[in-house]
């Protein structure tokens, strides 16, 4: 089986069927917006910096970006804020984030929960699904402390909770999926190139988007 697929055609065929497509969407532009979604280690951060790279493009991170913004780390943020406060910072990153033209946008491993997040997601850009194993993503996070939900006794046991609860809601926005395995990172980079050109999805140009709630 194929390891990844588009499911760009589905949106033709949604959008033939209703009534009322949104009238503003443009046709897909050279620019559209990546978005890297997966779990925690699945190479967001990572591919996504080289991605941008071989586009040419500006790369931005939203858990980055919140750090920087907040001027501590992110388990800090969960200490003093909580879960809650720092998903409500992501979603006014996101919806800032996905208005930038031409991004390549690397999103945090939970930022799927978010009903709000999904629709930002999939209306404004092309949504990449790096998807890893619960083994690999466990490898690829055990040395790091800087992932407050992974700070548990048993953390492969969480990744794959994580991962189960998860799992539909990375497959329901992603447009398209990719098996990152054993590849290397350029490698991946290579794969995901020429399925952003074959995606075609239309998206809304964040002219057309009303004004950011919090700027
Ligand atoms: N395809 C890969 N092969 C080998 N190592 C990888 C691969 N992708 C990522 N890694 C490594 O796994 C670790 C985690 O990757 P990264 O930080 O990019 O994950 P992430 O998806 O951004 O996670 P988070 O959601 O926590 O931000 C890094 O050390 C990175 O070098
Ligand atoms: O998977 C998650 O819920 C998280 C992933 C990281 O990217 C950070 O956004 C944060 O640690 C939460
Ligand atoms: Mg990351």
């Amino acid at each position: 089986m194929a390891d990844y697929h588009c499911r760009s055609l589905r949106r033709a065929v949604n959008a033939f069927l209703d009534p009322c497509p949104a009238p503003s969407a443009p046709a897909p532009g050279p620019a559209a917006p990546v978005f890297l979604i997966g779990m925690m280690g699945a190479g967001k951060t990572t591919i996504g910096r080289a991605l941008a790279r071989a586009l040419g493009r500006r790369f931005v991170d939203v858990d980055q970006l919140i750090e920087e913004r907040c001027g501590v780390r992110i388990p800090t943020i969960f200490e003093l804020e909580g879960e809650a406060g720092f998903r409500r910072r992501e979603t006014g990153a996101i919806d800032e984030c996905s208005r930038m033209e031409g991004v390549v946008l690397a999103t945090g491993g939970g930022a799927v929960l978010s009903a709000e997040n999904r629709r930002l997601l999939a209306q404004r850009g092309i949504v990449i699904y790096l998807r890893a194993r619960a083994e690999e993503l466990y490898q690829r996070t055990r040395h790091d402390r800087n992932r407050p939900l992974l700070q548990t006794a048993d953390p492969l046991g969480r990744i794959v909770e994580l991962l189960a609860q998860r799992e539909p809601l990375y497959e329901e926005v992603a447009d398209v999926v990719v098996d990152t395995g054993r590849s290397s990172v350029p490698r991946l980079v290579q794969r995901i190139l020429p399925l952003l050109q074959q995606c075609g999805k239309p998206v809304v140009a964040a002219a057309e988007l009303p004004p950011l709630e919090n700027p």
